[in-house]
């Protein structure tokens, strides 16, 4: 069976993990990986491929996996949807998801392409477990409780403010789905600490969170990329009240997001042209191999 061609796009947190999660796939190959400066200080373990600064110069792509900061995100997916090749990402401001959904379905209708968008764990995975109790409690609250873990999305976000050298941005539960940040920074020299903290503060990614920013000398020395989430709807099935639902896993953050994103990069060449999220895409289609078989194994 033929097998499909993917490119990671961007070399950080989330692509390393993405290069793993394609090597493990059994239907996937190595396209190539399209970093900023190219091949400039390959590291070892892309000594075996094809390292480049723009996506054309891969061959025969099917799918590019966009491990890019999620600002990021649209400019690439816009660019390479052209092209003819499907796009998936894990944009995380929530806020945005609709609007950018409209912006790729049309770009990728009009270039006959696939775009899977908003696609690690949370928004994700997460968000098709939320869907799923919806649909079995119709009616009740859903609690997403975060953490404590490092929100590599928030830790991101920091990092592209002047003066920021490296961050971290920890979410700490305080439950019933609020959360407050704890963000460490390491500065360049000379940054202004304060200045710095009332970036992050009126960053949209904080701004409607109680965010508390230290200064630290290594943010190396504090970084853990676990994370996890609890998940908690309470509801009424009918008429009938008291369901109560629980879904809970403690996880390697970037490692988890990149196994999503290599599973909807499958499901993207199985869907008609247009921008979806995971909540749109039926479930079998994250799986590899034959349909049929799935269906007499996990029904
Ligand atoms: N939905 C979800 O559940 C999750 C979503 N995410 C999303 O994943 C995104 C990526 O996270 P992470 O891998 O930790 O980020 P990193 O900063 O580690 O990696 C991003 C990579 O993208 C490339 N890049 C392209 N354009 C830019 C730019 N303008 N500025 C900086 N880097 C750029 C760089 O690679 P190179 O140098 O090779 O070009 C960089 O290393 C986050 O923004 C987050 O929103 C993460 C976890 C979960
Ligand atoms: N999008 C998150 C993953 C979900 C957890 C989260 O949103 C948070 O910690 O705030 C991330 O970038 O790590």
């Amino acid at each position: 069976m033929k097998k499909i061609r993917a490119a990671v796009v961007g070399y950080g947190n989330i692509g390393k993990f993405t290069l793993e999660a394609l090597e493990a796939a059994p239907d996937f190959e190595v396209a190539g990986i399209v970093r900023r400066h190219g091949a400039e200080n390959k590291p070892a373990e892309l000594a075996n491929y094809e390292v480049v600064k723009d996506i054309k110069e891969l061959k025969d792509v099917d799918v590019a996996i966009l491990a890019t900061p999620t600002r990021s995100v649209e400019q690439y997916a816009k660019e390479i949807l052209a092209l003819g090749i499907n796009t998936v990402d894990s944009f995380d401001i929530h806020t945005q998801i609709s609007d950018l959904r409209r912006t790729l379905g049309e770009v990728a209708k009009a270039n006959n392409t696939v775009s899977v968008i908003s696609a690690g764990w949370d928004p994700g995975s997460d968000s098709v477990v939320r869907t799923l109790l919806e649909a079995i409690a119709p009616k009740g609250i859903t609690y997403t409780n975060f953490g404590p873990g490092r929100s590599m999305g928030h830790s991101v976000a920091v990092r592209a403010i002047a003066g920021v050298k490296d961050a971290l941005s920890m979410t700490i539960p305080v439950g019933t789905g609020i959360h407050r940040r704890m963000v460490y920074v390491e500065l360049e020299e000379g940054a202004d600490f304060k200045q710095v903290e009332a970036a992050i503060k009126a960053d949209p990614y904080f701004v409607n969170d109680e965010t508390h920013v230290k200064q630290v000398a290594c943010v190396d020395d504090l970084n853990d990329v676990g994370h996890g989430v609890n998940l908690v709807r309470k509801g009424v099935s009918g008429k009938t009240h008291n369901q109560l639902f629980e879904f809970d896993m403690k996880i390697n953050n970037p490692a988890l997001t990149a196994q999503v994103l290599v599973c909807v990069a499958r499901a993207s060449m199985r869907q008609q042209p247009g921008c979806y999220t995971m909540i749109e895409i039926p479930v079998v289609d994250l799986l590899p191999g034959d349909r049929d078989e799935w269906v007499a194994h996990l029904v």
